[in-house]
């Protein structure tokens, strides 16, 4: 047996597509989205994602708007850029992309942004929105994790998810969205101080694995025909991604997610979906 396939490239372009018609649609109206990115330093990876970013803006329509500080930027000069493009009227939603360099108060920054442009669903207003089941921006890797099982008919209602990881953006996120009436998922959350995760693994119809160590996951802890989301993202010597899910389990799951090429482009997507929904939210405000 061999798994099929969760294209997150291939999904990805059938959003942007949707995407580009409502852009235009926006457009047509006089109002033009335009994403901020905040990045500080000069980590490799955050700079491909944000160059990422705004390369699908400009395909879809959306405008861009970047503001990149230096790796020993003060929290002084993060907080400004954050106020800027609170205060900027063509910068229509945003995103501080994580991780800040060590030292500086992550909470602090996120909390200073206006919620009404978070663009992330990292803002503790959203999140505590998504807590209390109030409609927020939703966290883009998870809702981009969802979207994927959904598009290829992977049944989440009454699945065993295991969650492996406890990071903001995936792992405490995640489960908040899974166990919604809408997807009625039943969680375990693992992470690396969890014993027995074998154990735990092999009950999963479901497991997605952002716990940032490679081949965590091995082919002898998944049930058969279960679906493997990869979103661990390490670096080898090349500077290449190695994920979290050893590649013998593509013999064993029904469905896995390649990494590159599953979630990550899923993410992307979810951002411009965002990005999207808030200008058009804005334009026609809740009566
Ligand atoms: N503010 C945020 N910071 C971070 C988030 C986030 O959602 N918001 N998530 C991750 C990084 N991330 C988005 O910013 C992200 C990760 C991966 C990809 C992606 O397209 N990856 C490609 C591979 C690219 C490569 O070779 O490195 C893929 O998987 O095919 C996009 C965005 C942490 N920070």
């Amino acid at each position: 047996m061999s798994a099929q396939i969760l294209d997150g490239k291939a999904t990805s372009a059938a959003i942007k597509s949707d995407l580009t018609t409502r852009v235009a649609a926006l457009r047509e109206r006089g109002i033009t989205p335009g994403l901020g990115t905040l990045l500080v330093g000069d980590d490799i990876g955050s700079q491909k994602y944000v160059a990422g970013k705004h390369r699908d803006c400009a395909a879809v329509g959306i405008s861009s708007i970047r503001r990149d500080l230096p790796a020993d930027a003060s929290q002084k000069e993060i907080e400004t850029a954050v106020r800027e493009l609170n205060e900027d009227p063509e910068c229509t939603g945003y995103i501080v992309q994580l991780p800040l360099p060590g030292g500086i108060d992550t909470n602090r920054v996120l909390e200073l942004m206006d919620p009404a442009k978070d663009a992330d669903g990292l803002h503790p207003m959203s999140l505590g929105r998504l807590v209390l089941n109030e409609p927020a921006p939703l966290p883009c890797t998870p809702h981009g994790i969802i979207v994927l099982l959904r598009r290829y008919g992977v049944e989440i209602n009454g699945a065993h998810v295991v969650v492996v990881g406890r990071g903001t953006t995936v792992g405490r996120t995640l489960p908040l969205l899974l166990t919604r009436r809408s997807e009625n998922a039943t969680v375990t959350q693992c992470h690396t101080g969890t014993r027995e995760l074998p154990e735990q693994l092999r009950r999963a119809d479901i497991v997605v694995s952002a716990a940032g160590v490679p081949h965590l996951i091995k082919a002898e802890d998944i049930k058969p025909g279960a679906a493997v989301l990869d979103v661990g993202v390490s670096r080898n010597s090349e500077g290449k991604v190695v994920g979290d899910v050893d590649p013998g389990v593509a013999e064993v799951a029904g469905w896995l997610s390649p990494n590159p090429g599953g979630v990550g482009p899923m993410t992307r997507a979810m951002l411009l979906e965002n990005v999207v929904r808030i200008a058009e939210q804005a334009a026609e405000p809740a009566s």
